[in-house]
Formats: C-alpha cells, structure tokens, sequence
C-alpha cells in the first residue's frame, strides 16, 4: 500500500491532495470488467421523503468500490438496499432494480435470505453475539445453511473465515473465549470473519472503521485488500475518510444531496481519476474539502 501524499493538476490548478497514497497504480476498468452489482434508476423512500433517488451504478467484480459523500447523501442508505437490508423496515420503498450476477435482487421469488448469504455485511460498530469467538463465526452457518454441516466441516469453515479475516493468529488459541474479550479493532475482524463463513460474493462495510484506533483502521483497510486481490471477494465500502477511500478502493462513486434534499451519485471512476481529475465540479469541491 502507498503511504505518500499525491500532488497533482486538477484542471489549471496544482492541488495538494490532502489524500495518503491514492492508488494511482490502480488499472482503470476496463470496459469488459466483469460487472458484480448492477444498480438501475434506484430510489428509496423513507415514509414520504426520497432519500436517494434514480442511482444508476454499476459495481465491478473482485474490486474494492468506496461511497464517498457528505453526511447525508445516502451512502448507507445505498448499500442497505443492496441486500434487502430494508425489507424489514416498516415505511420504506425500494423501487428500482439491483442485478447481482444479472439476476434480480428484489425479484418476487427471491429468497431474501439467500441475498443476504450471498451479499454479506459488516457495519459501523463491531457487533458481535454474546458467544464464543467460534460460534460467533459459526453463527451464520446454522442460519443460512441448506443442509446441516457436520462438527468437523463447521470447524473447517469456521477456521477458513477467520483465516481470510486474518484473525486466526490471535485467537486460534482461545476460541472458546467469549467474543466481547477480543480488542475493538479484533471484534470488527471477527465480524468480517462471521460475514465470510457462508461463503458470500460480496462484502458490504459501513464505515467499518470509525470506531477504530489507526492500528486497527490500517489493518482493516489491509483486510479489504486482501479480501479482493487474495480471495476474489468482491467488496463495496461506505466511508467519510477519503485517505481511506484513496487508499483501499479501486473504483470511488460520489454522492452528494441534490435541491429537493434526496441522495443522488455525482460520479464514479477509477479512484486515481476521481481524486486527480474529478469531472464534476461537486466532486472536485467536496475532495479538496471545499465542502463536506
Ligand atoms: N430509518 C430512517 N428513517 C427515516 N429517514 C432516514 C432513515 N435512515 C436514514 N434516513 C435519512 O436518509 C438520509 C440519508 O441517510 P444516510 O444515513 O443513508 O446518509 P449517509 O450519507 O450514509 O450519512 P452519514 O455519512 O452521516 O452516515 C438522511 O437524511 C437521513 O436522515
């Protein structure tokens, strides 16, 4: 991971990204990039009020995708929506269509269940269950599972997840041990560990690093990486820290709040182009903290 600062033209003006090691070796997507999520004229409602509206964004497959924006813009709102994170929320209407793997997410024979296996989340506060560090990871193998895994394959997953978590290390020898006596930075590892035993596609983070010390955010961020580029995870990120953004992300979108107050995306590139050569004037004032 780069750690230096990026000096560079933003049309006419040399600005001094106040952005640690954007990843300018990041490849552009190529047209032909395998499309993972594919999110159509999305709008969401919250009772009466348009949150977002008419989001059309495609993510790509085996890349790490950040929502950036200001608080407000829907960020969270948008990823909830990708696996049917509403569905039990009373007064909101999700219209529109999200495609993972070109097949409908809200389609009316969808298992909401299995969307979740398939498109796993972690959030902003490490939460796990009051259990052990292993049923902790175990936990969703008993809920979602479609046949019942013996003793050793449930051992077998649990330690896979909590490898790929790169958590093993720590806590191979206490698995026993309650959750809540791991570290803040430990706990978010273990739920990232408890996302990836069923197997998902994809890995939805919101803001998984705000309650974090530096020492646990840099090894989330390294998770991240490693989720995509060692295990071909395909994983989408909410964040207000845009060093984090230019660091982890090969794709940034940008929200921001349009006239009537609703959540629209600004744009979306290769992250290197979007912190060096934003096309909107909206994105090149909210990364050069003109506003926010
Ligand atoms: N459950 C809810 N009911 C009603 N309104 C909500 C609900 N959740 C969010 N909102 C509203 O929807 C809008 C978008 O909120 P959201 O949390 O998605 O934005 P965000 O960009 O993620 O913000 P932040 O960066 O502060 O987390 C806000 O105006 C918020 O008040």
């Amino acid at each position: 991971m780069q750690q230096a600062g990026v000096t560079t033209v933003v049309p006419e003006r040399r600005i001094h990204l106040a952005v640690a090691g954007a990843r300018d070796d990041a490849p552009a997507i190529p047209a032909t990039s395998e499309v993972k999520l594919d999110i159509r004229k999305l709008t969401i409602i919250y009772g009466q009020r348009v949150a977002v509206r008419d989001i059309d964004l495609r993510i790509p497959a085996q890349a790490v995708t950040a929502i950036i924006g200001p608080s407000g813009s829907g960020k969270s709102t948008l990823l909830r929506a990708l696996n049917r994170m509403h569905d039990d929320v009373p007064g909101v209407r999700v219209t529109g269509e999200v495609l993972l793997d070109g097949q409908p997410v809200y389609g009316p024979e969808v298992d909401p269940v299995e969307v979740r296996r398939r498109i796993g989340m972690v959030f902003q506060r490490p939460n796990p269950f009051a259990k052990s560090i292993f049923d902790n990871v175990a936990f969703g193998l008993t809920v979602f599972g479609a046949r019942r895994l013996s003793r050793r394959e449930v051992a077998e997953r649990v330690e896979r997840a909590l490898r790929q978590a790169a958590l093993w290390d720590e806590v191979k020898d206490r698995l026993h041990q309650p959750a809540t006596s791991l570290s803040g930075g430990q706990q978010q590892r273990l739920c990232v560990a408890r996302a990836l035993a069923v197997e998902p596609d994809v890995v939805l983070l919101d803001e998984p690093t705000s309650a974090l010390d530096p020492i646990a955010t840099g090894r989330i961020e390294q998770l991240m990486r490693e989720l995509v580029e060692e295990h071909g995870y395909t994983v989408v990120v909410v964040t207000h820290n845009m060093q984090q953004a230019a660091r982890v992300s090969d794709v940034t979108a940008f929200m921001t709040v349009d006239a009537s107050r609703a959540g629209t995306l600004v744009e979306v590139g290769p992250t290197a182009r979007i912190f060096t050569n934003p096309q909107d004037q909206r994105t090149e004032d909210y990364i050069t903290g003109r506003v926010g």
